[in-house]
């Protein structure tokens, strides 16, 4: 099976631009200014789902968070709080180096491990205001580069941190797909008892320093997520924001011990478009550093991903082909936010699949086995 790092092989991302020493830079530069945006408005009143992994209507709660958001907060997840201040701790280590340190462990082109920028960076006209370290596997190689003497213990924390991401995300996977009404055993790769084991993931961590001028900065500039599912947990700093469909923008303030969890663009082809991903932007503040750290997760890179054969029928065909997600990250190099429109296959024959439909329809949540 090819690994999520060869990704990018055959779609090299070249971001021209030197990386600046954001704690230098006194003013925004032209190049990070972003031309007046028409929504910066946020909605005021609208929040963003906070599910308990462990209500006894979880399947439902995140059927009706899926369809309408395609994200959520989850609380009561098990990940214990002093993992999160662990893993802070490293993520400020290893963003507080300086720039020549940093660059040592730079990803290259056409690679997906690394420092650098967003690799959506090439897409946009301006900068983002952000720089991010992408971590597959292991991150002993990147490490030694960074902390030559010290690597061990940064080493250990993302360790367990990606061990405690694996084994959540595979306990999510098993309650997105309840509440889809497919059950583990409907999904080849899932494995006998739901573990999941193939599955792949990349963490993501993201550094937004404060800025001279945010109103016309971008930490991280409107996208979706090509994974299944992606885990965010963010420093107690805002500046994530969800595109709501009929509302605008809408923040989502970090929750004590809450993780955001978005669905990713291979969710919304699986689900046959029922589950929407979630278009998402990152906005900067002047006097506070925000942090925040993504797993990114998807199937075994070679499993072909389509609409389940339980959510298509003669009036729900299925609307996209089917996609390995080794092969759709490189349809988004190439084509960014068109790259779910280019797998398309049609156009719902009706409006079943409207994202604002009631949630009436002939769909059978799955139960749970108890944890
Ligand atoms: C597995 C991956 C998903 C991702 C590209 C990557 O190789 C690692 C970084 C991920 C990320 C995080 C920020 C937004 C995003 C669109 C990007 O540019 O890099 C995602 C990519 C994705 O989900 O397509
Ligand atoms: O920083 C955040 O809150 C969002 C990061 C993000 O969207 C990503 O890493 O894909
Ligand atoms: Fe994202």
């Amino acid at each position: 099976m090819p690994s999520l790092s060869e990704a990018f092989r055959g779609h090299p991302v070249y971001l021209h631009h030197k990386h600046p020493d954001f704690n230098s830079l006194q003013k925004l530069p032209d190049s990070y200014a972003w031309t007046t945006q028409p929504d910066n408005h946020i909605h005021p009143n609208s929040t963003v789902p906070v599910i308990d992994f462990n209500h006894p209507n979880a399947p439902n709660l995140v059927r009706h968070a899926c369809r309408t958001w395609g994200v959520f907060q989850l609380i009561s997840h098990g990940v214990p709080i002093s993992l999160f201040a662990r893993m802070h701790k490293a993520t400020l280590a290893l963003f507080s180096l300086p720039l020549h340190q940093k660059l040592k462990a730079a990803r290259s082109p056409d690679a997906v491990s690394g420092y650098g920028r967003a690799r959506i960076s090439s897409f946009f006209p301006k900068l983002m205001w952000s720089e991010c370290f992408t971590i597959i596997d292991s991150p002993l190689q990147l490490f030694l580069h960074l902390w030559p003497q010290h690597y061990a213990i940064y080493c250990d924390i993302v360790m367990e941190y990606q061990a405690a991401m694996e084994k959540l995300a595979a306990k999510l996977m098993c309650l997105v797909l309840a509440s889809l009404g497919i059950s583990k055993e409907d999904i080849k790769w899932a494995g006998p008892r739901g573990e999941f084991d193939g599955a792949c993931a990349a963490l993501h961590l993201n550094s937004y320093p404060s800025c001279p001028d945010p109103d016309r900065a971008m930490g991280l500039a409107a996208h979706t997520d090509s994974t299944l599912l992606t885990i965010l947990h963010q420093n107690n700093v805002n500046g994530l924001q969800v595109l709501k469909e009929g509302e605008g923008w809408v923040a989502v303030p970090p929750l004590p011990g809450g993780l955001v969890i978005n669905v990713g663009d291979l969710l919304h082809i699986l689900s046959n478009g029922l589950y929407p991903s979630v278009v998402h932007r990152v906005r900067v503040n002047r006097t506070r550093q925000r942090f925040s750290v993504a797993y990114l997760y998807g199937p075994p890179t070679n499993v072909e991903i389509s609409p389940h054969v339980k959510l298509v029928g003669p009036t729900r065909p299925a609307l996209y082909r089917s996609v390995t997600w080794n092969e759709y990250l490189g349809t988004k190099a190439k084509h960014f936010n068109k790259a779910l429109s280019s797998v398309r296959l049609s156009e719902p024959i009706n409006s079943s699949f409207d994202v604002n439909e009631d949630e009436s329809n002939d769909l059978e949540v799955v139960q749970l086995d108890s944890p």
